[in-house]
């Protein structure tokens, strides 16, 4: 699974959705979804969870990366909704 042109890393993915929700970028996705809220966004987490536990059983290997960026991604804005930086989850690890 090589994978071709500009690869965004979590540290990045992170420092680009802060960046939209403290200047509130119109459009956003994530935006959106903060204003919906915990609930909302937990939902979301769970959901791409669910997918990429499907993903992995019966989709290959190539699902399974996507479902899991998608995972990535909603933990992200769950992170977000509850007011979290990465090194508050860093140093648990
Ligand atoms: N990596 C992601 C990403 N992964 C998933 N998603 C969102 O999560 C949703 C879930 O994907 P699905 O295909 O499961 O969604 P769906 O079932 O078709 O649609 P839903 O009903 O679940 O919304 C997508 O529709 C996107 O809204 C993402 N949204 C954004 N990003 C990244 O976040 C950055 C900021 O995005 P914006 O805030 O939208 O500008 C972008 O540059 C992207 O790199």
């Amino acid at each position: 699974m090589e994978e071709s042109g500009s690869v965004k890393t979590f540290e990045e993915l992170f420092a680009e959705l802060q960046a939209k929700a403290a200047a509130g970028t119109p459009g956003s996705g994530t935006v959106d979804a903060l204003a919906k809220g915990v609930h909302f966004v937990g939902k979301k987490v769970v959901e791409e969870a669910a997918e990429s536990w499907m993903a992995a059983e019966h989709e290959g290997p190539e699902r399974t990366a996507e479902e899991i960026s998608q995972l990535l991604y909603q933990v992200q804005v769950l992170m977000l909704a509850s007011g979290l930086e990465l090194k508050d989850v860093y140093r648990h690890l």
